[in-house]
C-alpha cells in the first residue's frame, strides 16, 4: 500500500460519493445506465424524456468540458421507461487533466447506482474496410498510454470500488455485443455495423501515416483519444459495459493521399448518423433488463 500522501485528490471515494450524493439530493430518481456521448454524439442525451440538467460546472468536483462538440452537461431522464444519466461532453487527457480525474463521472455513475455503461465515440477508421459513418461495436481495446503507466487506477487503490489487479479479457460484456448485433439487425443497421478493437492514443494531434500503418499491424481497427480508461475505471468497480465507435473518419495510410483528419469531419460525421444512433441506443437501451427501473 502506498503511503496515504500519494493518494490522488478529486477523485477518491470520499470526493465521488460527495459528488453523487449531492446529484441524488436532486432528483427523484435513480439512474440504473449511465451513457458517455463521443464527440459530435452529444443528441444522444437529447432523446432522454423528462429531464434534469446540469452543468458541469455546476457540479462540486466534476472537470469541466473544454472541447468543441462535448456541450458540458450531464443529463438524467428515461429513455423508453429506463432510468439513464447521460454525459453530454467527456474528458480527454490532452485537456491536461490527471487520468483519474476525467474518470471521476465514472466511480460516481457507479455511486448514483448505475449497472451498465454504454460509451459511444468518434474514431479514426484504420480497418481499410471501414467507410465513413460505419458504427464499430468495440470488442476489446489497446490502452496506448497504459504502456506508459498512465493508466486511471494508478495510485493507491481504493477497495471500495474494487480490486488492485481487475481483469480486462471480458471488459465489454459479450452478451451486450451479441444485443448489440440483435438490435442492430432489426433496426437494419447492419450494413454499417462492425465489429472490432479499438486503440486509444492521448492526442491531441491526430496520428502520422506511420503510426496509422503501425496500429493497424498490432491489431486495431479504429483509433481514437478517449473511452479506455472510462472502461477500465467501469470495470473496476463491477458495472457492465458496451462500447462503441462511430467511424468518422478514414485514417490516412498512404503517402499520396490528400484527406487529412480534422475535427469538423468529425463533427459533422456524428450529425449524419446522429439520428440512427438514437433509435439504436434507445431500443438497446429497452433490451437490457434491468431488475429495477430506478425509480424510488
Ligand atoms: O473520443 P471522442 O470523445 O468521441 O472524441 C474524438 O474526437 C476528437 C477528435 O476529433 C478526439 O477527442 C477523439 O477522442
Ligand atoms: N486519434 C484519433 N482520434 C480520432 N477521433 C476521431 N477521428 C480520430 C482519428 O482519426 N484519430
Amino acid at each position: 500500500m502506498l503511503p496515504e500522501s500519494n493518494a490522488a485528490p478529486g477523485y477518491m471515494y470520499d470526493e465521488c460519493k460527495a459528488t453523487a450524493d449531492w446529484l441524488l439530493s436532486q432528483l427523484s430518481m435513480r439512474p440504473l445506465v449511465g451513457i458517455v456521448c463521443g464527440s459530435g454524439l452529444g443528441g444522444l442525451a437529447d432523446s432522454l424524456k423528462n429531464q434534469v440538467v446540469f452543468k458541469y460546472s455546476d457540479i462540486p468536483n466534476f472537470p469541466k468540458s473544454t472541447v468543441h462538440g462535448h456541450a458540458g452537461r450531464l443529463v438524467f431522464g428515461t429513455l423508453k421507461g429506463t432510468s439513464c444519466v447521460c454525459m453530454q461532453g467527456r474528458f480527454h487527457l490532452y485537456e491536461g487533466y490527471p487520468v483519474q480525474k476525467i474518470t471521476l463521472p465514472i466511480r460516481v455513475f457507479n455511486l448514483m447506482g448505475v449497472e451498465t455503461v454504454i460509451l459511444t465515440n468518434a474514431a479514426g477508421g484504420l480497418n481499410q474496410d471501414y467507410r465513413v459513418g460505419d458504427v464499430m461495436i468495440i470488442k476489446d481495446h489497446i490502452n496506448m498510454p497504459g504502456f506508459a503507466g498512465i493508466n486511471p487506477l494508478a495510485g493507491p487503490n481504493e477497495d471500495r470500488f474494487g480490486v488492485r489487479f481487475p481483469c480486462m479479457s471480458d471488459a465489454y460484456n459479450r452478451k451486450l455485443v451479441r444485443l448489440a448485433h440483435e438490435v442492430g439487425a432489426e433496426l437494419g443497421f447492419d450494413e454499417f455495423l462492425r465489429e472490432g478493437v479499438y486503440c486509444m492514443l492521448g492526442g491531441p494531434s491526430f496520428e502520422t501515416i506511420a503510426e496509422c500503418r503501425m496500429l493497424n499491424k498490432l491489431g486495431a481497427d479504429a483509433v481514437g483519444m478517449s473511452t479506455v480508461h472510462e472502461v477500465i475505471v467501469a470495470r473496476h468497480c463491477g458495472m457492465r459495459v458496451f462500447a462503441m465507435s462511430l467511424i468518422s473518419n478514414r485514417s490516412v495510410m498512404d503517402y499520396e493521399s490528400e484527406e487529412r483528419a480534422n475535427h469538423e469531419e468529425v463533427l459533422q460525421t456524428g450529425d449524419d448518423r446522429a439520428k440512427q444512433l438514437e433509435v439504436f441506443v434507445a431500443t438497446f437501451v429497452s433490451r437490457l433488463g434491468h431488475a429495477s427501473n430506478g425509480t424510488h
